[in-house]
């Protein structure tokens, strides 16, 4: 069997023509979504997707803002941005773009967003609202590869979903989501003993490890849908997934590349969120 490729590229440009367009009714009403993005420390590859960011909101005709500190911030001035941000009526959406240096808590930062920025969707109380399927921003990459699968006509109601990866921000909200369309969800990660029985069952297969091309087509059921939310370098430094394309593509009815599959859904739902903030705000004003 030969697979379709699900293209990020492609459906992330749609969702953003779809996204332009409540861009312009709100410029209407005089608002300009606003996304925040801090930055701590010279990561490159950060440095890489907070550019990214703000391209893609200067496409859009989004306003952004970029807040660029030194590695060695501390926790308090990090968290003192973030209030101000919180007060700043031309910001819609906060991100603190992770990972941080090793002397800031991660989860102390993220708690100091105010939840209704919180276009990452990390905050306790939005990580709360997607586990009780309550309307929230849901994080930018599993909101992402749902709608992979929207967009290409993919039913997931009564299918195996199998998440490796068990992160915060992808593989808990995965199964999560895929739970919530009515998919039977089967967690597995770097402590699961015989994997390739379980993958094996999978209709649908999200892998999220970290851990060049390790899916290779014999952890895979023919016709599944695979989708490689893993981005690493292999030994001649070019971007690859969790899974080794070549070997999986005849075996799997869909399949997501890297780059071009999930990485560019991650951003246009950042988007999608900030605008989605934007509207809320409306909404509370009349
Ligand atoms: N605060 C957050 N930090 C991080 C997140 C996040 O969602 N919120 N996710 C990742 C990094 N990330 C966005 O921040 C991200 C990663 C990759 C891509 C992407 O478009 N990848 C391209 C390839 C890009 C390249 O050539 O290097 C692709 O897959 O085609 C976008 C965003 C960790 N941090």
């Amino acid at each position: 069997m030969s697979s379709a490729l699900i293209s990020g590229k492609e459906i992330g440009q749609e969702i953003r023509n779809e996204l332009a367009e409540r861009i312009n009714t709100l410029k209407n009403q005089d608002i300009i979504p606003g996304l925040a993005v801090i930055l701590v420390g010279n990561n490159s590859a950060s440095k890489t997707y907070v550019s990214n960011k703000q391209k893609t909101c200067e496409a859009l005709g989004m306003h952004s803002r970029l807040l660029s500190f030194e590695s060695d911030l501390s926790e308090d001035e990090l968290v003192e941005a973030i209030h101000s941000l919180n007060n700043d009526p031309k910001i819609h959406g906060i991100l603190v773009q992770l990972p941080l240096p090793k002397q800031i808590t991660e989860s102390k930062v993220l708690a100091a967003i105010s939840p209704d920025k919180d276009v990452d969707g990390f905050h306790p109380i939005n990580v709360g609202k997607m586990m009780l399927g309550q309307e929230t921003f849901l994080p930018c990459t599993p909101y992402g590869v749902m709608k992979l699968l929207e967009y290409s006509g993919i039913e997931i109601a009564g299918k195996h979903a199998v998440v490796i990866g068990r992160s915060h921000i992808v593989g808990k909200p995965m199964g999560q989501l895929l739970l919530q369309k009515d998919a039977t969800v089967t967690y597995a990660h770097s402590k699961t003993p015989n994997l390739k029985e379980i993958t094996l069952q999978a209709d649908i297969l999200v892998v999220a490890v970290g851990r060049t091309k390790m899916i290779t087509s014999d952890y895979v059921k023919e016709g599944a849908v695979v989708i490689d939310v893993g981005m690493n370098r292999d030994e001649n430094n070019r971007l690859c997934g969790d899974v080794d394309f070549e070997s999986v593509k005849d075996k799997a009815s869909f399949i997501t590349p890297v780059p071009g599959g999930v990485g560019p859904m991650t951003i246009t739902m950042l988007m999608a969120n900030t605008v989605q903030s934007a509207e809320n705000e409306l909404r509370q004003d009349k």
